[in-house]
């Protein structure tokens, strides 16, 4: 098991081609991560010349192997800082909010297929692995998030920040939350108009105490309308992810809320699909593998569409128990389950940081303190 304390003292002793430092301390080594004996090195580099990127890879690999393992399996991703691009002015871009680096739009296109579950799950993951992370939970038709949280009989408090009152978000297992339904009664169906209910969630959004937040995951209600456009019109969506089951109709409606983040005036890169309930598995015995709602649909659409595919989480009850009581499963830790989504977490983190790289800096939120997918190990 390779250390990143180790990698990083190793790196220690090179620097880059024209600079006086070494690579760690000039700030060129942006992140390592570590898995068994695999380590990923991310170098940020001024130069775009080929002979110096190829030469500070070959001198990572070889103090790596030198000084860490001879057996380390190492890859060295070079960034190399580019001038910005212009920007398309008929996009939909909103205001960004100060503190908040990555914003995440959790879809689905068909109802009920677990894009709530998934976000609570998502949360709970990025908190264990370190990340500060807010909820804000925009599914006005069925708001579940403070249920799922256990804060649903909680009601945000007003702070005074910088002279302006402020909601401020209700935290749990290290999760902020915010939800359109701590506002509503919970026996009354509120019927929302589309104005309302964007002006209500704008409120949710700027009105609110969030802080510093690493990522900020919206639960959208389902399919495709006026809130979605509304919310990404009040914000500057990082990325969106996209649950389906594998079943047949749940993969159209996902297929259309692919489409809607693509569309030529939106443009907000989907980060990738998660396949939900992928199989039924029971708890009693948990090798055997039903494939009720079909098998590997959402892999199968994701490679279609050519969108990244984050992973699978299986049919559970323990999943459906935990979302009920308010504890979502993978608080769970060491758990095929709670494995299952560190995976998808991992994958998201992965696709985040890889967004944030290929857009342009004004634009493009960067994960700086954060490690990555080997955050996991706390
Ligand atoms: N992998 C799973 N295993 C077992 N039960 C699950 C799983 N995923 C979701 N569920 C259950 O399915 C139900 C619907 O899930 P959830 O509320 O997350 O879906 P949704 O897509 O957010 O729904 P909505 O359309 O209301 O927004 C919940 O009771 C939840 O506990």
């Amino acid at each position: 098991m390779i250390k990143k304390q180790d990698v990083l003292r190793a790196l220690e002793s090179i620097t880059l081609a024209g600079e006086g430092q070494n690579m760690v301390a000039s700030g060129a080594v942006q992140n390592v991560v570590s898995f068994a004996n695999e380590v990923i090195v991310d170098l940020k580099m001024s130069t775009p010349a080929m002979h110096i990127k190829k030469r500070a890879e070959a001198d990572v690999i070889k103090v790596i192997k030198e000084q860490v393992s001879p057996d380390a399996e190492v890859t060295v991703n070079i960034k190399v800082e580019a001038p910005a691009k212009p920007q398309n002015p008929n996009l939909i871009k909103g205001k960004p909010i100060p503190g908040i680096k990555n914003i995440i739009a959790v879809a689905s296109g068909k109802g009920g297929v677990g894009k709530s579950t998934i976000t609570a799950n998502l949360a709970v993951t990025l908190s264990n692995m370190g990340f500060k992370v807010g909820i804000l939970d925009a599914d006005i038709y069925g708001p579940s998030i403070p249920l799922m949280f256990d804060v649903f009989n909680e009601r945000p408090l007003s702070v005074n920040v910088d002279g302006k009152s402020k909601m401020k978000p209700i935290e749990n297992y290290g999760v902020k939350v915010l939800s359109i339904g701590f506002f509503t009664k919970p026996n009354q169906a509120v019927i929302w108009r589309g104005p309302m209910a964007a002006k209500a969630l704008n409120q949710l959004i700027f009105d609110a105490d969030w802080g510093e937040l690493d990522f900020m995951l919206i639960d959208l209600p389902p399919g495709t309308g006026d809130i979605h456009l509304s919310i990404m019109q009040s914000l500057p969506i990082t990325g969106a992810v996209v649950v389906s089951t594998p079943q047949t109709v749940a993969l159209a409606d996902a297929r259309k809320g692919v489409a809607m983040f693509q569309q030529e005036n939106i443009q907000v890169p989907v980060l990738g699909i998660v396949e939900n309930m992928a199989y039924f598995t029971p708890e009693e015995l948990p090798d055997n593998k039903y494939y009720i709602f079909g098998q590997s649909g959402a892999r199968n659409l994701s490679e279609d569409l050519d969108i990244p595919f984050l992973g699978e989480i299986p049919l559970v009850q323990s999943i459906r128990e935990a979302g009920d009581v308010g504890r979502p499963a993978a608080m769970q830790t060491g758990t095929p389950l709670s494995e299952a989504f560190e995976e998808v977490t991992r994958n998201a983190v992965e696709q985040t940081v890889r967004r944030n790289e290929s857009l342009p800096p004004t634009e493009a939120i960067k994960i700086t303190t954060m490690a990555g997918c080997s955050a996991v190990k706390k």
